[in-house]
């Protein structure tokens, strides 16, 4: 049996690459850019550098080829350094826990105490139609899987920050508030699954973000959460879920996410 490499020593090794790659000694901020996010992100300050997320110990190629697989470093500006990973990694690649949330243990590592997790997600409410973001104010991880391992009994009572909710509502009056229930995937849920999810009282369904913001609260990160709503969740929109359906709904929101994430930025 290969002894599995300490998950938390990688991270600070891919910290320690990444930093001095930037010429800088620490990062502020990471946002993770997840399904139709990542035009919104494009210009938010002045790029210092986009790396290949393969060129840091312990990331992986991403599974689909071009979809993102890199790390953005920008210069906000308030002269602040932030990373944006254009991809991250889900549960359902088979990789585990730990590399799913290594992308944010090596933003912490590297300094960000923010941590702004995006994803494309199902929408339970219909008045949530697709290309509406919702703020996360918690969660519920039905994937059975953590990154914790060990005595590490983290709180999790706030672990969507409500100062950054607040401050995400002072840029965007609009935003409304959700609960996100991440299941393994990766294929879509049951009409059943998504009933079951509303039931315990979910509003959001994705493959992503729960064990993502679990890393981050471990670490000290404060944590703003933000879900594209691209379709209505299984067995509620009356048509099947596609992928064209996602694209064109991440294509509609951009305006109003740039407007958010760039406000966000600005702080
Ligand atoms: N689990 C789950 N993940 C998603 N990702 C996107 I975009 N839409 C969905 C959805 O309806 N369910």
């Amino acid at each position: 049996m290969t002894e599995q490499p300490d998950p938390y020593a990688l991270a600070t090794d891919a910290a320690s690459a990444l930093t001095k790659r930037l010429g800088v000694p620490a990062v502020d901020a990471a946002i993770v850019l997840g399904s139709g996010w990542a035009t919104a992100a494009a210009d938010l300050g002045e790029t210092l550098a986009e790396i290949p997320l393969t060129d840091l110990p312990g990331f992986a190629a991403p599974v689909v080829a071009g979809h993102g697989g890199t790390v953005r470093a920008l210069r906000t500006p308030a002269d602040r350094i932030v990373l944006c990973f254009t991809g991250r990694t889900h549960l359902y690649e088979g990789r585990g826990a730990h590399a799913v949330v290594h992308g944010v243990r090596t933003a912490a590592a590297a300094g960000a105490r923010r941590l702004v997790v995006t994803n494309g997600c199902g929408g339970l409410n219909p008045a949530w139609g697709p290309g509406t973001p919702v703020l996360i104010r918690d969660h519920i991880n039905l994937t059975g899987a953590t990154p914790l391992v060990g005595p590490r009994f983290v709180d999790l009572t706030q672990a969507y920050s409500p100062q950054l909710r607040d401050l995400a509502r002072s840029v965007d009056p609009g935003l409304d508030e959700g609960v996100y229930v991440q299941f393994h995937g990766p294929a879509y849920e049951t009409p059943a699954e998504v009933r079951m999810a509303g039931i315990l009282g979910g509003s959001l369904v994705g493959m992503s973000t729960a064990l993502e913001t679990i890393a981050a609260r471990e670490a000290g990160m404060d944590v703003l959460g933000i879900s594209l709503v691209t379709n209505a969740a299984a067995g509620l929109g009356g048509e099947t879920l596609n992928h064209a359906e996602v694209i064109e709904a991440g294509a509609r929101a951009v305006p109003r996410l740039r407007t958010l994430l760039s406000g966000l930025l600005e702080v």
